[in-house]
């Protein structure tokens, strides 16, 4: 009933324009809100009273609260996979925790945490060395998909706390990953970790075999065990694989790959930055949750992120997401966020079967900025696609010499939010060209190509600087965002079928590739393809 009241309200909004809402000087604190000394605004969006209560009304007709707290007590709201959904669990303090099978989850969770700590620590210390002496100097972490996005993204916006090993991170299973990777790095001084929630992901397995080789050239096959440490939920499968269990950090069915980052997966990091950083991220992860679980409607952060994706995707029908981090280090999110929004509501089917009757989740996709301003954003401003920004920027930054600089980047990402609400009229744009000198016919003309529509909404997150606690709430927010906006569409956020079809079709074409089978049942596109590279390879 409330898509019907929403769609209906869209319309009867008519031509609104964003400017006109702003006018209410207390539109800026009405429409936004607050956790801790975060802030967003959604102000800069056409979502009004209405709206929002409309928004509210759905969220309720959803479920929302029920769903959530089901979430978090460990009911197994996963259905499509019979799993719970606990990575809520891995940065939860305690002392208690959600039951799975009767069985409180967090004494195992922290006694891997533990565990991770001592490792890390060992390696940052030298205590853990490698088979012919020293110190380690580099971690390679190898891993894709939720293996890889996470704690690559977060081990570059956390650089300011680097002071154990270099990080590495190889994904691709493209051999010019991993040869470039390693290219450089010395052998008798890198461990390498090899992270796989199931321990059978063929870029993964492929990657680590190639490393396992590298490593035995230079140390030999004896003790090559010392150099590598394994990231899985599938510890049956790293032993097979000669992983020793000692090197061996497990975590639960229940975490999914994509929200993984917060325990074992999260192991380069902690090498990276120190438990104690780490540790800090995983207590701002438990703040959101805290936040999320208690804030009520509109005061509820990661609820009202949810809503106003929803106003833009599914009742405004702008089919792409952009995020704009004003943040160098964050310029992996939204490589992250793809993972996490698109495989997560990327379905077009509901949790029982039917066909979604509105659109799934939004295209992801952004650059920080303000590297975007000279690249796409001519698109976002004057292009004949409405894409919905979400801007995100820190007051401070961390380099107290290039203050400058930093207040800069800020201007720039205030000045586009502006720019895309206030646009530029063509009455505007003429006076700008008669101003420039120009009369007549090629006034006007110039004049039509220097109108801005405006009108295009925004978001901007703002909070105190990046640290590893504002690391963790800014990424807990964005997964129950996704929640959310999952359990609105009433899809399973948690599985991830649309990846397995082209998996298997990989497997069947790689002996066609080689030679070893025909192909004759391929397409005649497929077969000419593999045609052209049979034949120019060489
Ligand atoms: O961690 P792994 O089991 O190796 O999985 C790595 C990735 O591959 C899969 O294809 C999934 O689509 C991802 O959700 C997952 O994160």
């Amino acid at each position: 009933m409330s898509w019907n009241a929403l769609t209906g309200h869209r319309e009867q909004q008519g031509d609104l324009r964003i400017a006109e809402l702003m006018e209410d000087a207390g539109r800026a604190e009405a429409f936004s809100v607050r956790m801790d000394d975060m802030v967003l605004d959604y102000s800069k969006t056409l979502v009004d009273q209405g709206a929002r209560d409309l928004l509210l009304e759905l969220a309720g007709e959803a479920g929302v609260t029920a769903r959530r707290d089901a979430m978090f007590s460990g009911q197994p709201i996963n259905e499509t996979e019979g799993r719970a959904v606990l990575h809520t669990a891995l940065r939860d303090p305690g002392p208690s925790g959600a039951r799975v099978d009767g069985q409180d989850v967090l004494p195992e969770v922290h006694a891997t945490l533990d565990r991770m700590e001592e490792f890390a620590n060992g390696l940052r210390t030298g205590k853990v060395r490698p088979v012919n002496g020293g110190r380690f100097t580099d971690v390679v972490n190898i891993g894709i998909g939720g293996s890889d996005l996470g704690p690559a993204m977060a081990t570059l916006a956390l650089a300011p706390w680097h002071d154990g090993p270099r990080l590495h991170y190889v994904s691709n299973v493209d051999g010019a990953h991993i040869h470039d990777t390693l290219d450089g790095l010395d052998p008798k001084t890198t461990l390498v970790i090899v992270a796989s929630k199931t321990f059978t992901t063929i870029e993964t397995m492929t990657n680590a075999d190639t490393a396992r080789r590298w490593l035995v050239n230079a140390i030999g096959d004896d003790e090559v065990g010392r150099h590598f440490a394994a990231v899985s939920s599938a510890v049956d499968k790293t032993a097979q694989w000669g992983i020793d269990t000692s090197r061996v950090f497990g975590f639960a069915d229940w975490v999914g790959g994509r929200y993984s980052l917060w325990g074992p997966v999260g192991l380069g990091l902690m090498i990276a930055i120190g438990p104690k950083p780490f540790r800090e991220m995983l207590a701002g992860g438990h703040d959101m949750d805290a936040h999320f679980r208690t804030a009520e409607g509109a005061e509820n952060m990661p609820l009202m992120l949810a809503l106003v994706g929803i106003w833009h995707r599914q009742v405004c029908g702008h089919p792409t997401r952009a995020v704009l981090p004003y943040d160098q280090r964050l310029s992996r999110l939204p490589a992250y966020l793809q993972q996490l929004e698109m495989e997560s509501n990327g379905k077009s089917v509901a949790m029982d079967g039917s066909t979604l009757t509105v659109p799934s989740g939004p295209v992801v996709w952004g650059e920080p900025g303000t590297n975007g301003q000279h690249a796409f954003y001519q698109l976002i401003h004057q292009g004949t696609e409405v894409v919905p920004c979400e801007f995100l920027v820190a007051a401070r930054g961390h380099e107290p010499d290039l203050a400058h600089q930093h207040a800069l980047l800020v201007a720039n990402c205030l000045a586009q939010s502006e720019a895309l609400m206030k646009g530029r009229s063509l009455d505007e744009a003429r006076a700008i060209m008669a101003e420039a000198g120009l009369t007549g016919d090629e006034l006007e003309r110039q004049a039509r190509h220097r109108v801005f529509p405006g009108n295009r909404p925004s978001t901007t997150l703002v909070y105190p600087q990046l640290t590893p606690r504002m690391l963790g709430r800014i990424i807990a927010l964005y997964e129950h965002r996704v929640f959310v906006e999952g359990v609105v569409l009433g899809i399973n956020s948690f599985d991830q079928w649309g990846v397995e079809l082209g998996k298997e079709l990989a497997k069947a074409l790689a002996p066609v590739l080689a030679g070893e089978t025909d192909g004759a049942d391929k397409d005649p596109s497929t077969r000419m393809l593999v045609d052209y590279v049979q034949t120019t390879r060489g």
